[in-house]
């Protein structure tokens, strides 16, 4: 299994402040990783470090087996980013956004080919968007929006897809049509990190978690690792008697990761509905 990325003691932050510290993560072709975290916690930081959008401030950070400093093949990650929905004021089809996943691909004078064309009717389709391509973005649902990210993005083929909470902010059922075209990404065989606040939606795609506290990866393992080991906290709480929570109760549904099975977690984070 290729190394997508490979994170080693690394800090990543602003100005020279670090945010995120002493991160280690190997990330390998085919696994979706969700990024879980309470707000402010840095995983934003952690992912656009990543794709070299803030300050790579100490340790080490191989992109396919390159470090990142001399890594030139950046159209080989693909990004969703944040809060991100299409500006109502610029008027653009969703063909012509997703067209713009081919830019970096070919010299700014040459027009799209065929191949580029060939790759937008893909991206279109794995989104089910193909029937809306003439839409005028602007008249779209913000999940439509979103998907039309998720198109462009994919139009640039990567090997890696970051999406940074691409089902916060919109409708239930349109965050279930996105788990559905996320669920398709992930049988397709597309390595994806998922930032979100809402695992629920991502059952059964996820295939490891990584949870951020304060900076630090404080958590790395596979959903049932995490189970496990939420179980074993609250066991061991309530055996000492510090500390008994349980799922009924109010401390147990305010409990950030719960303690049930992965469909029964509720990591909805109720800022992050009404984005
Ligand atoms: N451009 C920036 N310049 C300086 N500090 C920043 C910048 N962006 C984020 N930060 C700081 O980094 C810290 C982590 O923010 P980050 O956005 O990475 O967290 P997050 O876990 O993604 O949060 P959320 O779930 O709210 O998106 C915060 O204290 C934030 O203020």
């Amino acid at each position: 299994m290729e190394t997508v990325l490979a994170l080693r003691s690394a800090s990543f932050g602003y100005a020279g402040n670090p945010v995120v510290r002493d991160a280690s993560l190997t990330v390998h072709s085919g696994e979706v990783i969700a990024v879980l975290g309470p707000n402010g916690s840095g995983k934003s930081t952690l992912m656009r470090g990543i794709l070299g959008l803030n300050d790579h401030l100490s340790g080490d950070l191989d992109l396919f087996g390159i470090p990142a400093a001399s890594f030139r093949e950046r159209t080989r990650l693909g990004y969703v980013p944040q809060r991100h929905t299409l500006s109502t004021s610029v008027r653009a089809t969703v063909r012509e956004i997703v067209e713009v996943g081919r830019l970096p691909h070919r010299p700014w004078w040459r027009r799209a080919s065929a191949q580029d064309h060939e790759l937008i009717d893909r991206a279109l389709a794995r989104v089910g968007l193909a029937d809306r391509e003439r839409a005028d973005v602007s008249t779209l649902s913000g999940g439509q929006q979103r998907r039309v990210l998720i198109a462009r993005a994919l139009a640039g083929q990567p090997d890696i897809l970051i999406m940074d909470e691409p089902t916060a902010g919109v409708d239930t059922a349109s965050q279930e049509v996105l788990a559905e075209v996320l669920q398709r990404l992930a049988a397709s065989g597309v390595t994806m990190i998922i930032v979100t606040h809402e695992i629920e939606a991502l059952r059964g795609i996820v295939t490891r978690i990584v949870e951020v506290s304060h900076g630090r990866i404080a958590f790395d393992g596979t959903p049932s690792d995490l189970i496990s080991r939420q179980g074993r906290r609250i066991l061991a709480a309530s055996a000492t008697g510090h500390h008994h929570v349980d799922d009924d109760s109010p401390e147990g549904k305010r409990s950030p990761y719960g303690a049930g099975p992965l469909d029964e977690l509720d990591l909805r984070d109720k800022e992050h509905r009404h984005v």
